[in-house]
């Protein structure tokens, strides 16, 4: 069952907010913590009626207060992302204190059970048919060679190696299946646009993990990886148009957002990259797709990922 990306939620939204933009808190582009404690707790008490999700109060290492925004990037709304079957207009708190830091995703009441308490490597599969067949839900990772998938799974698992990675693209080849608590999969996928392999290689690839993305039914949400150190390159702007034209629900994470350099990155930021990013995919998407900025060195966004795949999966679960 694939989740949709929720066009209705958003006209019913505009209804409650006259203005088109508002103004959300935002360590979007800072990484200090400098907000009073008292703001913590007026955040974390809301989430706690608002959400209705106790269990995720509880969760271990991963407090609420440290995943959601604190106003001062102005987000338009209809570039925010409702996770389906978001009560958009309940609750007396505003909407900038739901949405989760350093990404344009409002935080739903299925959010919850989001710590990895167990990670294994389950198998990995030549083609979709060999993918593991226990039904649980999963989400897979995608994008160039290099960008940081297999350090991405890392990071979000809290281990130094159970993904392999390497400086030299193509390091991962086929389709890895990661078991989480005994109840979900992370999947980590071969890049595409690996200069170095031969066109018949570069084309099977295609072939292999677009099926994989069409007929795997356990599959929740593809996670796009860009590099947000670098400006836009073709080929992933082609990635997301495909993922959008076939309905494929999708995530995209900014990967290497620690690194900073100008000379090293192109002469832009990661966040002015990102914008760029954004502004060219709008047009294959009716509702703007749900995004969030990533490093795999700082474990920048790496809860509020795992806290949008627990409101993904638990949403999936339930229908
Ligand atoms: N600075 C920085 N480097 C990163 C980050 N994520 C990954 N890297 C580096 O980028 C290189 C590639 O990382 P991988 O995780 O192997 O990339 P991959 O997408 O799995 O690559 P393939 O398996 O070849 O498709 C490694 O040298 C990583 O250390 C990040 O967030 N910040
Ligand atoms: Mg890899």
């Amino acid at each position: 069952m694939f989740i949709s990306h929720l066009p209705k939620l958003h006209s019913h939204f505009s209804i409650f907010y006259s203005t088109p933009k508002i103004i959300i808190t935002s360590a979007l582009l800072s990484k200090s913590k400098t907000t009073p404690v008292s703001h913590f707790s007026s955040v974390t008490a809301a989430a706690n009626t608002l959400l209705q999700t106790p269990e995720l109060l509880q969760t271990k290492n991963l407090e609420i207060e440290d995943v959601l925004e604190k106003p001062h990037v102005e987000i338009s709304v209809e570039k925010l992302f409702f996770p389906p079957d978001t009560d958009v207009s309940s609750g007396s708190r505003p909407l900038s204190s739901r949405i989760l830091k350093g990404s344009n995703i409002v935080l739903s009441k299925y959010a919850g059970n989001a710590q990895v308490e167990q990670a294994e490597f389950v198998k990995s599969s030549v083609d979709t048919e060999a993918c593991p067949s226990d039904g649980l839900p999963e989400f897979a990772l995608v994008g160039r060679s290099n960008v940081g998938k297999s350090s991405l799974l890392n990071s979000l698992v809290r281990r130094k190696k159970l993904a392999l990675t390497s400086k030299k693209p193509g390091k991962t080849q086929c389709i890895n299946h990661f078991r989480i608590n005994d109840s979900w999969h992370l999947v980590d996928l071969p890049g595409y646009g690996y200069a170095a392999a031969p066109h018949e290689v570069r084309t099977d690839w295609a072939k292999f993990t677009k099926d994989y993305f069409i007929n795997r039914p356990t599959l929740v949400s593809v996670f796009l990886l860009i590099d947000a150190s670098i400006p836009a390159k073709k080929i992933d702007l082609d990635y997301a148009s495909w993922l959008a034209e076939n309905k494929i629900p999708m995530t995209i994470v900014f990967t290497k957002c620690d690194k900073r350099k100008k000379k090293k990155t192109g002469g832009k930021k990661p966040e002015e990259n990102l914008q760029d990013f954004l502004e060219l995919i709008q047009k294959f998407f009716q509702t703007a797709p749900p995004w969030i900025m990533t490093s795999s060195v700082t474990n920048q966004g790496r809860d509020e990922i795992l806290l949008h795949m627990s409101q993904l999966r638990n949403y999936w679960l339930k229908h």
